[in-house]
């Protein structure tokens, strides 16, 4: 018999031990044990219990997730594990279950999460929202074009004052882009000390002076020779961005810079003389989202012109979410009338941020189709001018 419950602040540390155990990690030493322990929130790490020890465990963290035309509460879901000696026999499960009641108590419509499998979360009814991609470059051929955006300036900063610096120039880097989430001031410590004592860091500055765009990389020597590698690049426009690609690609004595985790729609290769020098070395998921509050979830978004369409959403694990909904440019509602298209509570989450067109997830088999003219219309309800992107992880 398992048994679920909110950890005491005294059991934090097992919890912690006990995840990175669960993904093959040594635990956190003191040092970082103190950065990253202002992580976890009283009251949002759970444990599960068997015959009193601790066997498993999950926490979320208090969020806000941009939606097209505005933001909605999310519960950030992350170090999930469970002990090797109890897996599949249904822990996890337990864990979710818990997780979702409280998710939907503290009045978050979403919760949200990074994979660390893509097979574990879609029985839970949570779906891709957002995905990513990893970058590579060869220095010496990446050449940006003149009429690439260019302006303002980039200087390199010690580490000290990036973490005094980062939190208020990341407010400033497209805040209302959907999939996009906030860092709170704990989650910036607790990143710091998860990234080497190699790390640098570079801040763009705009021309009208204000810091608007950085960069945190680290230099990685192997046997193909130096490589920038680039945790985290983030701007208020394309031109702090592309000054600090500029920057990374100028750097002496580097190869290549890897980056990983960058928007899709990047304008990258179009910056460059010769487009091939940006390969695309992976395509993969990035934020998995779970609307727990259907209604809610859909009504914190806003949505394109066209015709109103009455959708029918399935949901074993949170039956109440199960039903019509007519969605339309004024609004979500329950609905009554009869269903145009039909999906999983999983297919909405891929539709949610405007990731997916509807009409590719109707060719994917995903969406079933009742009326054929519904489908045009939902895919000028949900799509978005910008691909969603999360950028962060937690
Ligand atoms: C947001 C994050 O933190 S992601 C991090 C996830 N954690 C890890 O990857 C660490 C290593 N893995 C683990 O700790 C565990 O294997 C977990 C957490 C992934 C799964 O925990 P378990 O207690 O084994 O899951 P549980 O027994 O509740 O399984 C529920 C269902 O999911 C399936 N399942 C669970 N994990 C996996 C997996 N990795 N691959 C395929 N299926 C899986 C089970 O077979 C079961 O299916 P069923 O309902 O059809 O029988």
């Amino acid at each position: 018999m398992i048994d679920v419950r909110a950890l005491a602040e005294a059991e934090f540390r097992d919890s912690v031990d006990l995840f990175r155990r669960a993904l093959l990690r040594r635990p956190p030493t003191d040092e970082e044990w103190a950065r990253r322990r202002g992580m976890l929130e009283p009251g949002r790490v759970l444990g599960a219990f068997d015959g009193g020890e601790l066997v498993g465990t999950a926490r979320a963290a208090s969020n806000r997730l941009a939606v097209p035309g505005g933001r909605v509460p999310a519960g950030a879901v992350t170090a999930v594990g469970v002990r090797a000696d109890h897996t599949r026999r249904g822990v996890l499960r337990a864990l979710v279950r818990a997780q979702f009641e409280d998710v939907r108590q503290r009045g978050e419509p979403v919760a949200m999460l990074h994979a660390t499998e893509a097979v574990i979360y879609e029985r839970f009814g949570y779906g891709v929202a957002t995905r990513h991609r990893r970058v590579e470059l060869e220095r010496a051929r990446a050449v940006f074009r003149d009429d690439a955006p260019r302006g303002g300036r980039v200087r390199v900063l010690t580490r000290e004052a990036a973490d005094l610096l980062l939190p208020e120039v990341y407010e400033r880097c497209a805040p209302d882009r959907p999939g996009r989430i906030e860092r709170a001031r704990p989650w910036w410590s607790g990143t710091w000390g998860f990234l080497g004592e190699d790390v640098l860091v570079a801040v763009h500055t705009g021309a009208d002076g204000v810091d608007d765009g950085f960069a945190v990389y680290e230099p990685k020597h192997g046997e193909r020779g130096t490589a920038l590698e680039v945790h985290d690049l983030t701007g208020a426009d394309a031109t702090a961005v592309a000054q600090l690609w500029r920057f990374l690609l100028g750097v002496d004595l580097v190869d290549r810079v890897v980056a990983h985790e960058r928007p899709l729609d990047e304008p990258l290769e179009w910056w460059l003389a010769d487009r091939r020098q940006c390969r695309v070395t992976e395509v993969a998921d990035d934020l998995w989202v779970r609307l727990v509050d259907v209604l809610a979830a859909l009504r914190a978004r806003s949505y394109g012109a066209a015709d109103p369409v009455v959708v029918e959403v399935r949901d074993a694990v949170l039956p109440d979410n199960a039903g019509c909904y007519r969605i339309g440019p004024d609004g979500v509602e329950r609905s009554s009338a009869a269903p145009q298209l039909g999906l999983d509570v999983a297919a909405l989450a891929a539709l949610y941020l405007g990731d997916q067109p509807v009409s590719t997830l109707v060719a994917a088999g995903r969406v079933e189709v009742r009326d054929p003219a519904a489908v045009a219309a939902a895919d000028r309800l949900f799509g978005t001018a910008v691909t969603p992107w999360c950028g962060t992880g937690f």
